[in-house]
């Protein structure tokens, strides 16, 4: 007996040794960066905690003064950037630092299998047929910004309702009215599609919600290789991800059905819906391409902009002085709100509205962090001094690199939407500098930057501006302020009080 609990007790050396040479034991090149402990990684686990409390507390500091850091994320080490040169050396090689996404680096993944080989993560001649088909519907100038107006003045009611319900002065929770605007935007604007996501208990939300769910398990995005074990819930959570990627098929073929009942003709001509559709027919994409194209133009198409709104209408509720000058610079404009939601060119000439949308992206970016270029040989970053091997996974902290005080001050982590300029001009001008310099990386750069771009800025413009005009907005005193403990940084449940200004203005009146 004693000698089989022996044999037990060294086998369980053994997995722990092995274990730890396998996944924790950092990997010696590069040698001249420090390292951040593996357990950093695991402390969401054990802990409920804000996110930006563990990056100041252990990250920061030698992200920053090294530049770069040994990273141990999603069960292996990687190589995480900060300083925005080496970030704009990364962004101008594709062939070095290759893009490698979910379907190279865990293949066997509930993740790979939900959004697969697509325009994001692919490489090479791949990327650029899916870039031939996605970049001309994503970059056209003509979106329906009165589908946008007219979604925003949905969620205005929606909002007015649930304050109404909640009483004068409590808090709204914000996140999921926003993810349903966000589902309509993208659907309707951007894929011509329709799932009346606006409306209550839509399938859509409910199925996005368990989507979302099932991806962001901290367990499985931290240890991903143990989805290759037919456990029960892994098993329901690629059902569910296979569920979705089947009505959005099914919806986006049936909206261009011109028959059909929910069709969306008249289509806009370039729409990425149809171009998405006619490369599948033209054979020019598979089925899984098209599944996997689809898929992630969904999801990117409405996660980040939600984000964007969540952490933008925090900030505006934190700077009531912020908010009332944005309101005024809407009502200087001598439009109705109305009116002015829908015309794109006075909104995108109000500089305050625009410095105030780039400022909230500059301190809260929706994607803080992206992990997904693998070198294809070996080769030396920045000045030479750090030696990444091949085969070395590579990305950036966002949040940090955005937030650089050699960049952007010693007033970085403010937020004050003047330091983008006074004009639109200069904002502008400030805009393109920052990005192409990497010290702005929200969009990501080079030839992978974001294509959604124009869509997300234009959608964010009519929102905030329909919000801001309609209503004054304040953070529930009961709220407690937190980030998300782990994956995207925005934040965490918000709560906020809605108050409608024509009400407030009659009473006053
Ligand atoms: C505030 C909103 C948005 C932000 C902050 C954002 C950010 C980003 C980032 C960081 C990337 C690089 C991703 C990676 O390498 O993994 C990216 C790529 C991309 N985004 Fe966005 N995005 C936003 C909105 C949108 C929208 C509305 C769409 C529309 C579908 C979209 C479509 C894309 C596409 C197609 C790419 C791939 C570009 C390529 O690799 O060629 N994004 N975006």
């Amino acid at each position: 007996m004693l000698g089989f609990i022996a044999e037990l007790l060294l086998l369980a050396v053994i997995v722990v040794f092995l274990v730890y040479y396998i996944f924790l034991l950092p990997p010696k090149y590069p040698e001249n960066i420090p390292t951040i402990p593996f357990w950093v990684a695991l402390i969401p686990f054990f802990k409920d905690v804000d996110q930006s409390d563990i990056f100041r507390q252990y990250i920061d500091k030698p992200l920053r003064t090294h530049g770069a850091v040994k990273f141990f994320f999603a069960a292996q080490w990687n190589i995480l950037v900060h300083k925005p040169s080496y970030i704009a050396e990364i962004f101008k090689d594709e062939d070095l630092y290759e893009k490698s996404g979910n379907q190279k680096k865990i293949p066997h993944s509930v993740l790979a299998q939900f959004l697969g080989d697509n325009i994001i993560s692919s490489h090479g001649q791949v990327w650029k047929n899916y870039q031939s088909v996605i970049r001309p519907g994503l970059q056209r100038n003509n979106f329906e910004v009165d589908k946008v107006a007219s979604n925003a003045d949905k969620l205005c009611t929606l909002v007015r309702d649930a304050q109404l319900r909640g009483g004068r002065g409590c808090g709204v929770p914000v996140q999921d009215l926003l993810q349903q605007y966000s589902v309509a935007n993208c659907s309707e604007v951007v894929l011509q599609t329709n799932f009346d996501a606006l409306s209550n208990n839509a399938p859509i939300n409910l199925l996005q919600s368990a989507v979302k769910r099932e991806i962001f398990k901290p367990v499985f995005m931290n240890f991903p290789f143990l989805d290759q074990f037919p456990f029960p819930s892994r098993m329901r959570a690629r059902t569910t991800v296979g569920k979705f990627r089947a009505v959005l098929k099914g919806a986006l073929i049936e909206s261009h059905d011109a028959s059909s009942p929910k069709s969306s003709a008249p289509w806009p001509k370039d729409g990425l819906g149809r171009r998405m559709l006619d490369a599948h027919q033209s054979g020019l994409w598979d089925e899984e391409q098209l599944l996997d194209n689809l898929t992630v133009a969904f999801v990117a198409g409405q996660e980040n902009p939600q984000l964007c709104m969540i952490s933008t209408l925090y900030l505006l509720a934190k700077h009531s002085e912020m908010q009332a000058r944005l309101h005024q610079e809407l009502v200087s404009t001598g439009l109705s709100i109305s009116a002015l939601a829908q015309n794109t060119e006075v909104l995108s000439n109000l500089p305050l509205l625009t410095s105030v949308i780039l400022e909230s992206l500059r301190l809260f970016p929706p994607i803080n962090q992206l992990i997904n270029r693998r070198t294809s040989h070996d080769t030396l970053l920045g000045d030479g001094s750090i030696v990444v091997p091949s085969g070395t996974y590579i990305g950036y902290n966002c949040y940090s690199t955005n937030r650089d005080p050699v960049a952007w001050g010693p007033t970085a982590d403010e937020f004050d939407p003047s330091r983008w300029g006074a004009d639109v001009t200069s904002i502008q001008k400030q805009f393109r500098l920052r990005k192409s310099k990497a010290e702005f990386i929200s969009f990501h750069g080079g030839r992978r930057a974001c294509l959604g771009e124009k869509f997300a800025l234009l959608q964010m413009r009519v929102t905030v501006c329909k919000l801001v005009g309609s209503f004054t907005v304040g953070l529930d005193p009961e709220w407690e302020e937190r980030m998300t403990p782990a994956g995207p940084l925005y934040p965490r449940a918000l709560r906020l009080v809605f108050e409608d200004r024509e009400l407030e203005s009659e009473k006053q009146g």
